[in-house]
C-alpha cells in the first residue's frame, strides 16, 4: 500500500491541532497510489486526505503543485484545495515530510473503463487545458527527454533482465524520439498523469481530478497523449479506436487542436509511451524487497509502444476526418 511513512497518534494529534478541523476522529493509510504516503483523515468537520510528500515529490515543486490546484479550484475545476493551519500555510511537516490537507473528493476511479468515461475524460482535460491560461507559475517537465535520457541510463545494464532486447528497443527509440519530437505546439500547465486512477466519476459522471504530483509546463496535446496511452488500450493490449475517438472529439469541443498539434499526436504517443515505461522500469528494477506497493508493469507500455511504432499517420488509430482533420 502507498503509506511509506507512519505516522504516530501523538505526531497526528500534534500536527492536526494546528488547524480548525475539530478533533481527529480516524486516519486510515490509503492502499492506492504509488508516490506518496496518503492517508484519510476523518475530523469532526468531515472527511480530509492527508499526505506526506516521498522521493519522487520535490520539496520546492510543492508550492507550484499547490497553487495549480488553488487555482484550478479557483476557475470551477473539481480538485482537491489545499487547507491552510490557523496560520495561513497550507504546506507544513510531519514525521520529517512535507505535509498537507487537501479537501476530500467523493466519487471512485473507474475500474473498467467505457468508451463514455473516455469522453467525459476529453472535455475535462480541455477544459483543466484553458483554465490554466493564466496559471502564471511554471514548472519544466522533469521527465521530458533529457529526464528519459538520465532514467535510460541508470536502468540500461538491467533492461534486459526484463524483457531481452529492451535496452537496445529503448535506446534506438529515445534517438528517434530526439530526431522527431515536435517544436513549437502550443505549452501551458498539463497533469501529466492523468490515468484512470486519478480521475473519480460519480455514477456515470465525472466528478473531479486528483493527483497534481507530475503536473509541468509541456505541449498541451501531450497530455492529450499520455491520455489515449491511460485509457484507450484494451486489457489484451489492443488499441480502442472507439474510446481515443471520444476522447479528441470531446476535447476539441472545448479546446480545438490544430493541424501540427494533431500531426504530431503519433510521436507525442510514442513519447509518452517511452516516459511511462522508463518510470515503471526504473521501479521495477529497484524495488525494495518486502515493499508493500507493487510495482506497476513496464511491459504495458512497451506494448503501447510498439503499436504507436507501427502507426504511419492518423490514418492508422482508424480516426475518421472530423477527429483526424481540420480544428
Ligand atoms: N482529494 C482526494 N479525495 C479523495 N480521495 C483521494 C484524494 N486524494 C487522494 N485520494 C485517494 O488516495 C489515493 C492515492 O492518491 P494519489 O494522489 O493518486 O497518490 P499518489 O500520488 O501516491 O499516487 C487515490 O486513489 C484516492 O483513493
Ligand atoms: N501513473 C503512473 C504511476 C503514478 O501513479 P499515480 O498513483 O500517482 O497515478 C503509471 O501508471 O506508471
Amino acid at each position: 500500500m502507498a503509506v511509506y511513512t507512519e505516522v504516530t497518534d501523538e505526531d497526528l494529534s500534534t500536527f492536526a491541532a494546528q488547524y480548525d478541523l475539530g478533533a481527529v476522529l480516524s486516519c486510515k493509510g490509503i492502499a492506492e497510489g504509488v508516490e506518496n504516503s496518503n492517508f484519510l483523515l476523518v475530523t469532526e468537520s468531515g472527511p480530509y486526505i492527508l499526505t506526506l510528500y516521498e522521493k519522487r515529490t520535490r520539496k520546492e515543486d510543492l508550492p507550484f503543485f499547490l497553487g495549480l490546484m488553488e487555482h484550478l479550484a479557483d476557475k470551477g475545476i473539481a480538485c482537491p484545495l489545499p487547507v491552510a493551519a490557523r496560520d495561513g500555510v497550507a504546506l507544513r511537516e510531519l514525521c520529517g515530510r512535507p505535509a498537507v490537507i487537501v479537501t476530500f473528493l467523493a466519487g471512485m476511479w473507474p475500474r473498467r473503463i467505457t468508451p463514455q468515461h473516455c469522453a467525459q475524460l476529453g472535455e475535462a482535460l480541455a477544459r483543466l487545458h484553458l483554465a490554466v491560461g493564466d496559471f502564471r507559475m511554471e514548472r519544466p517537465n522533469a521527465l521530458a527527454l533529457p529526464g528519459w535520457k538520465d532514467l535510460f541510463a541508470k536502468s540500461a545494464t538491467r533492461a534486459d533482465e526484463v524483457a531481452p532486447g529492451l535496452r537496445a528497443t529503448l535506446e534506438a527509440e529515445l534517438a528517434a524520439l530526439e530526431a522527431n519530437w515536435p517544436v513549437g505546439l502550443p505549452s501551458g500547465v498539463i497533469h501529466a498523469d492523468l490515468f484512470p486512477d486519478n480521475v473519480f466519476f460519480r455514477g456515470d459522471s465525472l466528478s473531479g481530478l486528483i493527483d497534481f504530483y507530475f503536473a509541468c509546463n509541456d505541449f498541451l496535446v501531450y497530455d492529450v497523449a499520455i491520455c489515449i496511452n491511460a485509457w484507450c488500450f484494451e486489457i489484451d493490449g489492443s488499441f480502442n479506436a472507439t474510446k481515443a475517438r471520444l476522447l479528441l472529439s470531446n476535447y476539441r469541443k472545448v479546446r480545438p487542436l490544430s493541424r501540427e498539434e494533431l500531426d504530431a499526436l503519433p510521436w507525442l504517443c510514442r513519447g509518452s509511451a517511452v516516459r511511462f515505461l522508463l518510470t515503471r522500469l526504473y521501479d521495477w528494477l529497484n524495488h525494495p524487497p518486502g515493499a508493500f506497493v507493487r510495482p506497476k508493469d513496464p511491459l504495458e507500455y512497451l506494448r503501447k509502444l510498439r503499436f504507436h511504432q507501427s502507426v504511419r499517420g492518423l490514418g492508422d488509430y482508424f480516426l475518421d476526418d472530423s477527429d483526424a482533420g481540420r480544428t
